[in-house]
């Protein structure tokens, strides 16, 4: 039987005809903006939150209040010139370009000189000559989530954009924040790269990702990471948060592997179970004795 169209896209795999999606690296790579329009502005910011080093050409009267904003409140990491694009020259040790201009012929002309320095370059206006399409965006901390639609329609982007904040709590951020500290510090006690130590904490970061909930990765922080490594990783178990918590609480150390009942569950939590169980099977086993007689 054929999937139903929504089974089969979430199952296709990719056969071309995609872009690569990747995270670019530009902390303290230099960054050519050529325009200051509102496209322009956006672009700035874009590239400000990966800590770039801008040089920004365009014109004073042309330049949108948002790019102003940005020139007056970055002038460490935006350097503005008040003119044209004059030529070859402008992109010179630049590790990417952006135009954004009005003028299309001038874009064109922007792009073929990249491509021949070989400097990745994306036009606002020219999807055709661009090395890289910018994409809706999603940040929260160090979650990033890009939407693209490869070109056939932005606005769609802008829409699914929508949707998917919906569906986010807003808390992933943070909780990742809390992952990454963390792995750091499983890999200042487990370090190395690779080989069988590389794979058990692979391993591990992954079922503690798998089995702890956004809200519960959160809460780990400094003292609960601790008890983690200390609790799991050197035991090889996966100890929930609320194990955690029992230990802090009786203020003693203990082995708490997922895979042990006794050891798994807070067993202090099952202490007044068992005691009215004993009571009432004493109970009745009076109350049997007593009729025998
Ligand atoms: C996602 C987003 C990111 C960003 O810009 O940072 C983005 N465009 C956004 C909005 C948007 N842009 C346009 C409209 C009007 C409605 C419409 O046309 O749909 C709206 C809607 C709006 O403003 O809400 C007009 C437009 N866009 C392009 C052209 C040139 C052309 O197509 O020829 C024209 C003039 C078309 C014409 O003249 O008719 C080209 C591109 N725009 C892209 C990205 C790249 C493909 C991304 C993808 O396909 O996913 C690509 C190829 C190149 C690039 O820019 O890198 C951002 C939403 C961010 C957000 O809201 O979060
Ligand atoms: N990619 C997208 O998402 C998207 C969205 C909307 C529009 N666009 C396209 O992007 C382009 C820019 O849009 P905008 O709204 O920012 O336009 P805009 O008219 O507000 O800005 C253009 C800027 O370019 C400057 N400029 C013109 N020639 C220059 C040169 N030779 N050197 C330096 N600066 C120069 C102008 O002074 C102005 O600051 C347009 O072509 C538009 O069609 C793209």
């Amino acid at each position: 039987m054929a999937d139903s169209p929504a089974c089969a896209s979430a199952a296709a795999p990719s056969t071309g005809g995609g872009s690569l999606l990747i995270a670019w690296q530009l902390k303290e790579k230099h960054v050519l903006i050529v325009g200051g329009g509102e496209v322009a502005s956006q672009r700035i910011e874009s590239v400000l939150t990966a800590d770039a080093l801008i040089t920004l050409l365009s014109p004073t009267k042309g330049l949108h209040a948002r790019t102003k904003e940005l020139i007056d409140a970055h002038p460490a990491r935006i350097t503005y010139y008040d003119r044209r694009f004059s030529g070859p020259g402008e992109i010179h040790k630049m590790d990417m370009v952006l135009t954004a201009l009005d003028d299309v012929n001038r874009s064109r002309e922007i792009c073929e000189l990249c491509r021949k320095a070989k400097v990745p370059v994306n036009a606002a206006d020219i999807p055709d000559l661009c090395d890289f399409y910018f994409g809706a965006q999603i940040r929260d901390g160090p979650l990033q989530i890009m939407i693209s639609t490869n070109g056939n329609g932005p606005r769609m982007a802008a829409l699914m954009k929508k949707r998917l904040q919906s569906a986010l709590s807003g808390k992933e951020g943070e909780a990742i924040v809390r992952v990454g500290a963390l792995r750091a510090q499983l890999k200042e006690r487990a370090p190395g790269v690779g080989g069988a130590l590389g794979r058990k904490r692979m391993k591990w970061m992954s079922e503690v990702c798998n089995s702890w909930d956004v809200d519960e990765l959160r809460q780990l922080d400094d003292v609960n990471i601790l008890k983690l490594l200390d609790e799991g990783w050197e035991k090889d178990a996966v100890p929930t948060l609320h194990q955690l918590k029992g230990q802090q609480k009786r203020n003693g150390p203990r082995a708490s592997p997922s895979s042990n009942f006794l050891q798994s569950s807070n067993f202090s939590e099952w202490l007044p179970a068992i005691g009215s169980f004993a009571l009432g099977a004493a109970c009745t086993t009076l109350v049997f004795l007593a009729r025998k007689r």
